[in-house]
């Protein structure tokens, strides 16, 4: 029986498109002058020097530390450093009401019928956990962030290995097989499946390709939840 439910974002509850057609160009723009303005505060200044360890750059070498920062939206590197920055900067876009965040209508209506069972919800993204607070507080579908119990992101562990999902079981406090995984990526559901979750491969464009052991579905509407 299926307990807590982990879901990914993009690709999964939320559009690619909204991901890379609004939020990185957003970011990339916004960046130089956000890290020019704010390489002193505590959460820049840390990301910073983060980057500079990751990079070899030097730390004070603000101008190509931005340079390099911007090489990695472009790259899509799911860098846990960028990822703050990219939350910091997407909090004025989102509160300035220059965009809301995607979410599909099933997405949305599973969620929030399983969390009407009393299934617990919990979302696994690249993003940050503050990025993820403001894409499901500044969502189409409205504030969306009462439907999660907790968030996790990569300073748990990268999404594609096993031990990452030891650690969120650890934190949700369940049985591997009472948790259900639903992620875009393959990599990922295979590394959930890999510590005994059960997973949903979530395919957005058919053709639906079949890997056992996931469910293979299209859309939030075709899982079961195994019993
Ligand atoms: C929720 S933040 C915006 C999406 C993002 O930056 C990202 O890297 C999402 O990756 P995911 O692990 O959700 O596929
Ligand atoms: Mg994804």
């Amino acid at each position: 029986m299926i307990n807590a439910i982990v879901t990914d974002i993009e690709g999964t509850t939320s559009s690619i498109e909204f991901v890379h057609s609004v939020l990185f160009p957003y970011a990339s723009k916004k960046l130089p002058d956000f890290i020019r303005q704010n390489h002193d505060h505590k959460a820049v200044a840390a990301a910073l020097a983060d980057t500079a360890k990751q990079s070899g750059i030097d730390v004070h070498n603000t101008e190509a530390l931005i340079t390099q920062l911007l090489q990695w939206i472009a790259d899509d590197k799911k860098v846990t450093p960028l990822k703050t920055l990219q939350g910091l900067i997407w909090e004025h876009g989102y509160r300035n009401g220059d965009y809301q965040a995607h979410i599909y209508p099933d997405a949305l209506s599973k969620l929030t019928a399983w969390q009407q069972q009393n299934i617990n919800l919990y979302v696994y993204s690249s993003g940050s956990i503050y990025a993820q607070k403001l894409f499901f507080g500044f969502n189409e579908g409205g504030d969306l962030q009462t439907l999660f119990t907790d968030y996790f992101d990569t300073t748990t562990g990268p999404k594609r290995e096993a031990a990452s999902y030891r650690v969120i079981k650890q934190a949700i406090g369940l049985p591997a097989n009472e948790i259900l995984f639903l992620s875009d990526t393959l990599e990922e559901v295979d590394a959930a499946a890999e510590i005994g979750m059960s997973t949903a491969w979530v395919q957005r464009q058919p053709p639906i390709a079949q890997h056992t052991p996931h469910q293979c579905v299209s859309s939030f509407s075709d899982i079961i939840l195994p019993s």
